[in-house]
């Protein structure tokens, strides 16, 4: 069956919380983690959903991964592509969301790209162009102080300008609120003008609803969960899906095992669920300066979790505070620090997955990345919603067998998000 809807994930949180949100809004779904092999298995389904891990990656590399994916989408009959990128636009000067979201129109033939990391469910709105972060200017949030991408502008036509080679406009609420009709005149006349992508205010899901209808009439969009419940919802009007939330049952039967934490977010919503988990299980703070130093604190933390993890789950974090994270990046440099620590984390998954774990939550989305990698986890169905953008995974193929996971968005979750996510996970 040709599916409806493509899209490509910049991370792999990113990449479940937006397959949550098809799968709530009435498309049969599936996440792949990169193009998947032919020789598997993939059910019939309305979106696929091909996670990358190019946030933080050089532009170039991102520009190649994305093309190849949107090639391969293409071929599966996807009429429109969708890149998820972060709702609270994670990027750097460089890119990667300007080059890539050129890229894949360029692929697709042209037309002004329309852009909206708009998100209300979880907080994020757009308006003229700036991105507010649960009420907060972006460069006010907790984002100024992420470890790999801190935001410094919330006004997000000025920060694609900056990595874009095409000129970037605004499609302003007034135009949003007017409906797809003004909408499409507003873009064809920045078509006309030779802008190459549209920054779209959005406050509300109707607005959303708006923006996912004309989108759905180009080739590319660029955007956050919002943006998929409006292509969804648009794609659900037109009775073209076939059947709302395929694969949830599948994904919700129990496999018993094991279960685990692994957290190397250190958003500011990840540090409060730390600090909550740590009143009902055993939570190991790792050494970060120790990680970089050699093997040793793996070792010593496999250990530790070994000794528990046989009567109940247990927590393994790297994650710390932004000072904490700035001296260790100061000495040891940003890349160098957050990818040693990404491995680290990665390893003591994968170890924990040797020893019988089989359900398992993950904080962060680079971390998710490089855990779901070392696993070599090629795909997963989409369960029911643990938070809003957090679904529980069911994998697919795995090499380890059934596994079900959680990978958490940095900023997603409730406190509680951890002891809730166990209690879904069977
Ligand atoms: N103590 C620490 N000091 C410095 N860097 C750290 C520390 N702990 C974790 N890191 C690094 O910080 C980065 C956190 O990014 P990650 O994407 O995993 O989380 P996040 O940004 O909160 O999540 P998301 O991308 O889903 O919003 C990773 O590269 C991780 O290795
Ligand atoms: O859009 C979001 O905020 C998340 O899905 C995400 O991409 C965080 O990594």
């Amino acid at each position: 069956m040709p599916i409806l809807l493509g899209s490509i994930a910049d991370d792999y949180t990113g990449a479940s919380d937006l397959a949550n949100t098809l799968t709530k809004n009435g498309l049969a779904t599936v996440q792949t983690i990169g193009i998947p092999d032919p020789s598997l298995a993939l059910p019939d389904v309305d979106a696929v959903v091909v996670s990358l891990k190019i946030r933080s990656v050089a532009a170039d590399e991102a520009v190649d991964a994305a093309t190849k994916a949107e090639e391969w989408l293409r071929g599966r009959g996807a009429g429109h592509v969708l890149y998820k990128i972060c709702s609270t636009f994670d990027c750097t000067d460089q890119g990667n969301i300007g080059p890539v979201t050129e890229a894949l129109c360029q692929a697709a033939g042209g037309a002004t790209v329309l852009v909206t990391p708009a998100f209300p469910e979880t907080g994020r709105t757009v308006y003229l162009g700036h991105l507010f972060v649960a009420g907060q200017p972006l460069n006010e949030s907790p984002l100024k102080d992420h470890p790999l991408n801190p935001m410094h502008d919330a006004n997000l036509v000025r920060v694609m300008a900056r990595q874009s080679r095409g000129a970037v406009g605004l499609i302003d609420l007034a135009t949003v609120t007017a409906g797809p009709s003004a909408v499409k005149a507003r873009l064809d006349a920045l078509r006309a003008a030779g802008v190459s992508a549209a920054i779209a205010d959005a406050i509300f899901e109707r607005d959303l609803e708006t923006l996912g209808e004309v989108a759905l009439q180009t080739p590319v969009s660029t955007g956050a969960s919002g943006l998929g419940l409006g292509l969804a919802r648009a794609l659900a009007r037109s009775g073209r899906a076939s059947s709302a939330g395929a694969g949830t049952t599948d994904a919700m039967r129990p496999v018993g095992g094991l279960a685990a934490i692994v957290a190397g977010s250190c958003s500011a919503a990840t540090l409060r669920q730390l600090d909550i988990a740590e009143q009902s299980m055993p939570v190991l703070r790792l050494d970060p300066e120790k990680l970089l130093a050699g093997s040793d604190e793996i070792a010593a933390a496999i250990s530790w979790a070994g000794e528990r993890i046989s009567t109940g789950p247990v927590v393994v974090a790297a994650s710390a505070s932004p000072e904490v994270v700035s001296r260790l990046q100061a000495r040891h440099g940003r890349e160098a620090s957050g990818h040693a620590i990404e491995s680290a984390t990665a390893t003591i998954a994968s170890e924990l997955v040797a020893r019988g774990v089989r359900r398992l939550v993950v904080a962060g989305g680079e971390t998710s990345g490089a855990a779901v990698d070392r696993l070599a986890i090629p795909a997963f169905l989409i369960g029911p919603e643990i938070a809003p953008g957090v679904p529980v995974l069911r994998t697919i193929g795995n090499p380890q067998g059934d596994m079900l996971l959680a990978l958490k968005s940095g900023n997603f979750g409730g406190d509680d998000f951890f002891t809730a996510a166990l209690a879904m996970m069977r």
